[in-house]
């Protein structure tokens, strides 16, 4: 199987780091083409975000991890299997502070830079406004201070592009995160369906701990109230005493409240490991 991930950009960490912790390891460090990975069956291509949903839509890869702005752009029919909860952003239409345009319906007859040419002419087709699309490839923050455009649509997430360019939004066109695609012909191959679960696992992880301790059998009803867990706790019984072991599932969020609980009402030896996955 070969995996397509982003060789340069926002993406292409995270992508590897996702990869690392699914049981992936890219072999070598040196940014061949084709490189493999502690897995004998899979190899990983590394490409431009850009260009992955074409590479995986006409089988050069099997799977691949892009932005899913990437593939709505492409218009290529591949099969988002996972969002992978990195890389996200929200592609918007801005323009300039000072401007008159006030809502979409304002540019009809304007001009708009972009690096999605795709999505800007389906857009505003399906408003039935007329525009002009200027295509760039990048920095499209300065297009109408350089008068080639009189707004912009481009991504945004924390919002700094946007401000510290004096520019503010109009609409918002899409979201979009990191996505895991596939070609349409693979997705019921053993490797893509191990993939997604190993990934699936990591995901459902994050964040999630592991939470052991012994109690005194008789609080046990109220240990439950506390931490209900997935299934209900696992409950075994320590071999001296009247004591219960108790393992439960819980969100890192929830520690804080959980612990001086559990303290107070006579839990003790608690253990907090973090989980790697989690497979429902
Ligand atoms: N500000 C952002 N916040 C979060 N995700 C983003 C942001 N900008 C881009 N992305 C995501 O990362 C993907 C790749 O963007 P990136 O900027 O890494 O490469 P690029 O600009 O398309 O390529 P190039 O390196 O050729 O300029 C985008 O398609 C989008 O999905
Ligand atoms: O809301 P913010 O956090 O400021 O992020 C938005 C910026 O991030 C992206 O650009 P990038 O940094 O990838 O540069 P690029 O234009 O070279 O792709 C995007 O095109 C915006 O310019
Ligand atoms: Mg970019």
């Amino acid at each position: 199987m070969i995996i397509a991930i982003p060789n340069k950009g926002r993406l292409s960490e995270p992508s590897l780091e996702l990869l690392r912790e699914a049981g992936i390891r890219v072999e070598s460090s040196e940014r061949k083409l084709i490189v493999p990975t502690n897995n004998q069956r899979i190899n990983i291509l590394f490409a431009r975000a850009r260009d992955i949903p074409h590479y995986v839509a006409n089988g050069s890869a099997d799977v691949g991890i892009t932005g899913y702005d990437m593939v709505v752009e492409s218009g290529e029919d591949v099969k988002v299997l996972l969002k992978l909860g990195f890389g996200k952003a929200k592609l918007v239409i801005a323009v300039p502070m000072n401007s008159d345009v006030k809502a979409v319906e304002d540019l009809d007859g304007k001009r708009i830079a972009t690096e999605f040419k795709n999505i800007a002419k389906r857009y505003f087709k399906e408003k039935g406004l007329n525009v002009k699309i200027v295509e760039v490839s990048g920095a499209c923050e300065n297009a109408p201070y350089i008068g080639i455009a009189d707004a912009i649509l481009d991504l945004t997430s924390t919002g700094t592009t946007l401000r510290v360019n004096n520019l503010r939004v109009v609409e918002e066109v899409l979201e979009t995160e990191a996505v895991l695609i596939a070609n349409r012909n693979v997705v019921n191959e053993f490797e893509v369906k191990a993939l997604v679960t190993s990934i699936q696992g990591v995901l459902n992880a994050k964040g999630m701990m592991y939470l052991m301790m012994n109690i005194p059998a008789d609080i046990l009803d109220e240990v439950k109230r506390i931490v209900p867990g997935l299934k209900g706790p696992t409950v075994m019984k320590v071999e001296n005493g009247n004591m219960l072991a108790v393992h439960v599932v819980v969100h890192e969020d929830r520690l804080f409240e959980i612990l001086e609980k559990l303290k107070k009402i006579g839990a003790r030896d608690i253990l907090i490991i973090p989980i790697q996955r989690l497979i429902y």
